[in-house]
């Protein structure tokens, strides 16, 4: 990357300084988009771009026994790879309060935030950052966000959590696994297979949770709050606030580059299909791409849960969707912490890292 003065002193505002983008835009009356977050032309999202008419999924989950629910839970995912559950049993006031601990850990002074900074964190198991994979963006994301991870056989994972958020996160975690693994269950049933002790390390042996904050942006059409990807777990649980502007969009299908808006329902969980599933499933299920678009008015919160494999965990299509339909395995055998290492190498691009192991 060739930089700059103006982006060399953004840049290291933000990433060196730890101040993120939210210390950005809190320090400076933004009348523009500094250069470092303007994307190329091909990147940025235009209306054109959006499918209508073709809205995602709503399942009602309030009884999980009837048929129609894993029907139509294993039809989405196989299809746009993306839906969303409402009646799951977990009280909107409860969401709003997670969703208010994440503002109050965005709205502390920058300096209390800094002490979680990625790297010097004062937490083994909480950490900030901002946009995706800052050191190697050519162009930054119009993200700040803080992850946790979920170690409960830990007795203090959480002792070192923000106080503001620390029971929220909990508790939130907690109401969440229990949904995680209905969810998964009906996908591996589906799959001819079952959820047991050899497969369970890979199917949720982690949960890791994103408070994602992205600030009101000066130009957001030039602006990309989450760059297009594919989660690379198994299932990703994601609550976002209602009454913001247009914001999470997923591809509509592998091929063209039409988007549908993902639109926030109050008390509603966005459920989306990881990489790990898809390879599991031998492109049974989809792995749904999908990205983040900003907006001037509002900044905007969302909390995805991330349930997936443990890094040593070997992910390979199923012997039982092989064996069953007498098919070729479609993606190659590959140790789970590589995986990570391939996505986490490199930014936000779409679904290269599932293509990186595709059989010819
Ligand atoms: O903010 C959102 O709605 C989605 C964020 C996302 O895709 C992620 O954190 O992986
Ligand atoms: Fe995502």
């Amino acid at each position: 990357m060739s930089l700059t003065t103006d982006e060399i002193e953004v840049r290291d505002f933000v990433v060196n300084q730890k101040n993120g983008v939210k210390g950005l835009v809190d320090f400076l009356t933004l009348t523009t988009l500094p250069s470092p977050y303007i994307q190329p032309p091909q990147e940025r999202f235009t209306s054109d771009k959006i499918l209508l008419g073709s809205p995602v999924p709503v399942i009602d989950v309030s009884n999980w026994n009837e048929p129609h629910v894993a029907r139509e839970i294993c039809h989405a995912a196989s299809k746009l790879g993306l839906f969303q559950i409402v009646n799951h049993g977990i009280a909107p006031a409860e969401f709003k309060g997670v969703i208010a601990a994440a503002r109050g850990f965005f709205e502390l002074p920058a300096e209390e935030r800094r002490r979680y900074w990625r790297g010097s964190s004062v937490s083994e198991t909480a950490w900030l950052t901002t946009s995706f994979n800052p050191c190697i963006e050519s162009v930054l994301e119009w993200r700040d966000f803080l992850k946790f991870e979920y170690l409960p056989q830990r007795h203090d994972f959480a002792a070192t959590w923000p106080s503001v958020c620390k029971e929220q996160v909990i508790d939130h975690f907690k109401r969440i696994k229990p949904i995680t693994e209905r969810i998964l269950n009906i996908l591996i049933n589906n799959l001819n297979t079952i959820i047991d002790e050899s497969n369970k390390e890979t199917l949720m042996g982690t949960m890791r949770m994103n408070f994602n904050y992205y600030p009101k942006c000066p130009e957001p059409s030039l602006a990309i709050g989450t760059g297009r990807h594919s989660d690379i777990n198994t299932l990703t649980l994601l609550l976002q606030e209602d009454g913001v502007l247009s914001s999470l969009y997923a591809r509509a299908t592998e091929d063209g580059d039409k988007w549908i808006h993902v639109p926030p329902i109050p008390g509603a969980i966005v459920v989306n299909i990881g990489d790990v599933l898809q390879i599991l499933s031998n492109d049974r299920y989809r792995s749904v791409e999908h990205c983040v678009v900003v907006n001037k008015y509002c900044s905007r919160v969302s909390i995805p849960v991330f349930c997936g494999p443990v890094h040593d965990s070997v992910i390979e299509p199923l012997p039982e969707v092989l064996d069953k339909n007498n098919e070729m395995a479609r993606y190659r055998k590959i140790v789970y912490s590589d995986y990570l290492k391939f996505f986490f190498g490199r930014p936000h691009d779409g679904k290269k890292t599932i293509e990186s192991i595709k059989l010819p």
